[in-house]
């Protein structure tokens, strides 16, 4: 075939850019990157070969080669795995499969710092792009097992590169680097050995180093998941994590233990430092890896760990699994489901500790980053509901940083039953919002709710202890059982007259518009508020449901006046005078539109609100 030509997708042009201006200070990570592939494709090509012995024609043990040539400038990466077809090669190395890549690049190309570009990357991962960052073209030589043609793909990483038939007579893939000018360290034996012991050393596989004529076998090739814990330094787990999950990033958790007795199996497990890009992608698959008997089987199991859970990755090795067992066996497999309770419990009981530990800060990053997550498991697995609660932490009213439901109990006002929250998009606005003015003059603490799972796993849940979950936006939330602090007490201010006649006169204005309109127990300082009847959905549950297409039209909500606001007090005024005033039907369409924007929605009308409020302009200017 002749030579064809190809452009890189987009995005992969892009941050193969910023990746050849390398913004890494410790570019040995590109040699990792390209070792975990190259014993990826051993492992996957062992796993197949379990039932089609075919695919490993030709023998030899699974191994990968590092060679350096000195004259040429020169590394070449090699492995006999899986290898990779024409198809492949186009998929895999010209475009990036995982969603959120476009976002990242964009991200990427506007972080302002290096170091904000570091840990971006950090949370993406480039894998095998960062071999621009020491070479300025790359060949790769492979050959799928099972097929007899070899291909060769080559690029130097500005926008396309080339792909052609080529002969191969081994399956697997060879990957050569032309190092750039300054780069030829990459050409030292002794210092490939180096970063190989320090960061690929525990590979499951040899690793062989050829310079001229001289080959050497570099690692120790156990697995580091047998050894036991006190054999293992910080700085192999750290490695280790790097090598299994593809990550930049160091470990801010490892759990590592062997089970023994009914289910015999080895778990090593971490859980990230930073957030991945694509933790929310509807399409992410759980991560951990699944051996038997030291044989990797997938990665690609939903079965080793609830979807709640698919941020901790790290591998599980069962002795009692069958060499040979299929997805269909594994998503049946009881032995499975037991070890899967088991990690469960693990895990959790491993972030009680953290939780508790004295400084706060490290869980609460945690929890920042994983704590949406984690509370699908309340919606999810009622099973884990109450360790998940002890858990979790929330933004609150009564704080400036995380608070558990523990201390929300704690602070519990006396007469008070439910524990508040509101829920919506944006911290500042619910903190800022009219609906709990009340509960804050009353010290009343409310809880602030930003994620959209908080919605679906408080219903399920309903209780903490004794107390409910309430929202404060459904009118039933009642503040006169609770007893006031002084202070808000003695500064009450007076309440309207003719209050009767207002409530009236807005109800017959607004006929379908509203469910009703009430005065207000919450209310301090705002005029007037929506909120949803004490039956009703709460509020932003709605707006979620009617943004995903799941619900039509709004559903009617009580407008609540605040009795002792001016502006109220002057419409009361205006109220019991005879006529049928055209002027405060207009000021009480006014007053429903403020409500509404002020919970961040459209007014109603948006040209008749601004006629409107221009008109009443008008008469002050
Ligand atoms: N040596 C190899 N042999 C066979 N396939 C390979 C090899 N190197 C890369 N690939 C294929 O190319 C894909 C892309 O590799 P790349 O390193 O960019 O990303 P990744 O390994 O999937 O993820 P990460 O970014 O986390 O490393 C791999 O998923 C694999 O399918």
């Amino acid at each position: 075939m002749s030579l064809e030509r190809h452009g890189f997708q987009a995005e992969v042009s892009r941050l193969l850019q910023i990746v050849a201006h390398s913004l890494y200070s410790d570019k040995s990570v590109f040699l990792r990157e390209l070792i975990s592939n190259a014993s990826d494709a051993c492992d996957k090509l062992r796993y197949l070969a379990l039932t089609q012995p075919e695919l490993l024609e030709g023998g030899g043990e699974l191994a990968v080669t590092l060679s350096v040539d000195k004259g040429g400038k020169t590394l070449t990466i090699a492995d006999n795995g899986i290898g990779m077809n024409k198809d492949d090669l186009i998929s895999h190395l010209g475009t990036i499969a995982r969603s959120g890549s476009a976002k990242f690049v964009e991200e990427l190309e506007s972080a302002k710092s290096a170091e904000a570009k570091v840990s971006l990357i950090g949370q993406f991962g480039v894998g095998f792009y960062s071999a621009f960052m020491v070479a300025d073209k790359v060949t790769v030589l492979s050959r799928k097992a099972g097929e007899t043609q070899g291909w060769r793909w080559i690029s130097d990483g500005t926008g396309e590169f080339t792909i052609e038939t080529a002969e191969k007579p081994q399956r697997g893939t060879e990957i050569t680097l032309h190092l750039k000018k300054g780069e030829e360290e990459w050409l030292e034996a002794a210092r490939l050995e180096h970063i190989i012991a320090k960061h690929s050393e525990h590979v499951a596989l040899p690793i062989h180093l050829k310079d001229g004529a001289e080959e050497k076998h570099v690692n120790q090739k156990a697995a580091l998941w047998t050894k036991s814990k006190s054999e293992i330094t910080e700085e192999q787990y750290r490695d280790f994590y790097r090598h299994i999950a593809h990550a930049w990033d160091e470990p801010w958790a490892t759990i590592h233990y062997k089970a023994e007795g009914k289910i015999d199996y080895t778990a090593l497990l971490f859980i990230p430092s930073q957030r991945p890009m694509d933790l929310f992608n509807p399409d992410r698959k759980q991560s951990l890896k699944l051996y038997a008997k030291r044989v990797f089987i997938t990665d690609q199991s939903d079965e080793i760990l609830p979807g709640w859970l698919r941020f901790v990755r790290g591998l599980v090795d069962s002795e009692d699994l069958q060499l040979n067992i299929s997805r269909e066996m594994l998503q049946a497999s009881p032995l499975l489901a037991k070890i899967r309770a088991a990690l469960v419990k693990r895990v959790l009981s491993e972030l009680g500790k953290r939780a508790n530990d004295e400084d706060k800060t490290s869980y609460e990053s945690f929890w920042g980053h994983f704590g949406a997550v984690l509370k699908e498991g309340l919606y999810e697995d009622p099973a884990s509901r109450d360790e998940i609660l002890k858990l979790a932490r929330f933004r609150s009213t009564g704080s400036d940083g995380w608070v558990s439901l523990a201390d929300y109990a704690a602070r519990m006002k006396e007469g008070q039953k439910a524990i508040y929250y509101i829920a919506g998009d944006q911290l500042d606005a619910l903190a800022r919002s009219a609906q709990i003015e009340g509960f804050k003059a009353k010290g009343i603490e409310v809880l602030l709710l930003t994620d959209p799972i908080d919605e679906f796993w408080i219903p399920a849940v309903e209780k903490f202890g004794e107390a409910e979950f309430r929202s404060v936006t459904r009118a039933g939330a009642d503040l006169s059982e609770v007893k006031s602090e002084q202070k808000t007490d003695d500064s009450k201010k007076p309440v309207a007259e003719n209050l009767d006649a207002l409530i009236s006169f807005l109800k017959v204005t607004y006929k379908d518009a509203v469910k009703d309109v009430r005065v207000s127990e919450r209310l301090t300082d705002s005029a007037c508020c929506l909120v949803a009847d004490s039956g009703d959905m709460d509020m932003h549950l709605e707006r979620l449901l009617r943004q995903h297409k799941r619900l039509e039209a709004s559903l009617p909500r009580v407008l609540e006046v605040n009795g002792s606001h001016p502006l109220v007090a002057a419409m009361a005024k205006q109220a019991t005078k005879d006529g049928d005033w055209p002027e405060l039907a207009e000021t009480a369409w006014l007053l429903l539109d403020e409500a509404r924007i002020q919970d961040g929605e459209l007014p109603a009308d948006p040209a008749a609100f601004v006629k409107r409020l221009n008109a009443a302009l008008a008469k002050v200017v």
